[in-house]
């Protein structure tokens, strides 16, 4: 799928960028653009990889002149450019929509006018019910994404989209940040001991975009079904593989912040495929015929639930010990 061809990665320097770039450049790929606004992330990425099969170019997905010029003869693009962190959306909403949404209709536009073949938007689980501006704004950048979807058929590139938890030990994430706590002898503070996350690693992070770039159809949406963990558990499973007591206090609930996520809401579990490790959210294809929305209901929707961080796996203190251990982040913070 991927030989001779060319392939665009939008917020290419960030985690996902750096980590699929990898597994990328081992295949018979013949170009990776990685597009981006940051020069000096590009400039220390460049050095890492030393790859001539990756070119880096500077842009802005809010620009639709710079993305669409970047995207003369691209294949495939993995949409991963976005403002992620909860509270600096909260601030400033509009930076949220620019980036976020008005991004979004940038990349898929010009995706469609360069003759793209596939597009896969990284979106996150705080894009469903979404309470803050982040989530706001990635569930707006999901719904862009399938209107375009609905509206090319089978005459343009295929949308689709990604949604994923919690990144363990993501940069500036809770589990460096307890491990941090702990090393120098401070508590960990825990906002809600009952407050609960999906669990997921980088690579898992990874397969998910790379199944949805495979499997995906018009307008689908893949999530990874995932195990999740009370934040509690998590405090007691770091403070037992690092040897050291227990030693936590209660923050409280932060601004913006869920008491569990949802994955997939229970209108789109009643037409999600099983996938096995994935759950394929198919486009909604209803039209604007507003009698059939308003007198046409699904009992089957009574029954079912959304899939969330409370009701899936829940990992006790052994298995999150467990899964923490496969973590190179972990596995160096124990032996440092
Ligand atoms: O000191 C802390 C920090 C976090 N938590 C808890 O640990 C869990 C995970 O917190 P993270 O900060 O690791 O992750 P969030 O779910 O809050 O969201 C994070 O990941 C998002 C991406 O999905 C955004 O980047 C967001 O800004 C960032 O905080 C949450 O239940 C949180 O309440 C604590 O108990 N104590």
């Amino acid at each position: 799928m991927l030989d001779g061809k060319t392939l665009m990665i939008t917020g290419g320097t960030g985690s996902f960028g750096t980590t699929v770039l990898s597994r990328f450049i081992e295949t018979g790929v013949r170009r990776i653009i990685v597009f981006s606004r940051d020069e000096k992330k590009q400039e220390d990425l460049r050095i890492a990889l030393k790859s001539s099969k990756v070119q880096f170019v500077i842009g802005d997905t809010r620009d639709p002149q710079s993305i669409n010029t970047a995207m003369r003869g691209v294949d495939y693009v993995f949409h991963a450019a976005a403002l992620k962190q909860v509270p600096s959306c909260e601030f400033y909403p509009m930076e949220a929509v620019r980036t976020n949404v008005t991004g979004t209709d940038n990349v898929v536009r010009a995706a469609i006018d360069n003759g793209v073949k596939r597009v896969v938007l990284l979106s996150t689980d705080k894009a469903v019910y979404p309470i803050n501006a982040m989530g706001i704004s990635k569930a707006m950048a999901e719904k862009v994404l399938v209107s375009h979807a609905r509206a090319i058929g089978s005459d343009g590139p295929v949308l689709c989209a990604t949604r994923y938890g919690n990144v363990m030990a993501s940069r500036g994430s809770v589990i460096p940040l307890f491990i941090e706590k702990l090393k120098s002898g401070q508590p960990m503070m825990i906002t809600d001991p009952a407050m609960t996350r999906f669990m997921m690693s980088l690579e898992d992070s990874v397969d998910l975009v790379l199944h949805a770039f495979q499997n995906g159809q018009q307008g689908d949406i893949f999530v990874q079904k995932a195990p999740a963990c009370t934040i509690e558990t998590l405090a007691i499973a770091i403070s037992e593989l690092f040897k050291v007591p227990l030693n936590t206090g209660i923050l409280g609930t932060r601004h913006g912040e869920k008491l569990y996520e949802t994955l997939v809401s229970r209108e789109e579990m009643a037409k999600a495929d099983d996938m096995g490790r994935y759950w394929r959210v198919p486009a909604d294809n209803r039209d604007l015929n507003y009698e059939l929305y308003i007198s046409e209901g699904s009992q089957a929707l009574n029954e079912i639930d959304d899939y969330t961080s409370h009701n899936t796996h829940r990992l006790d203190v052994n298995e999150t010990k467990e899964l923490l251990l496969t973590l190179p982040y972990v596995q160096a913070a124990l032996r440092a």
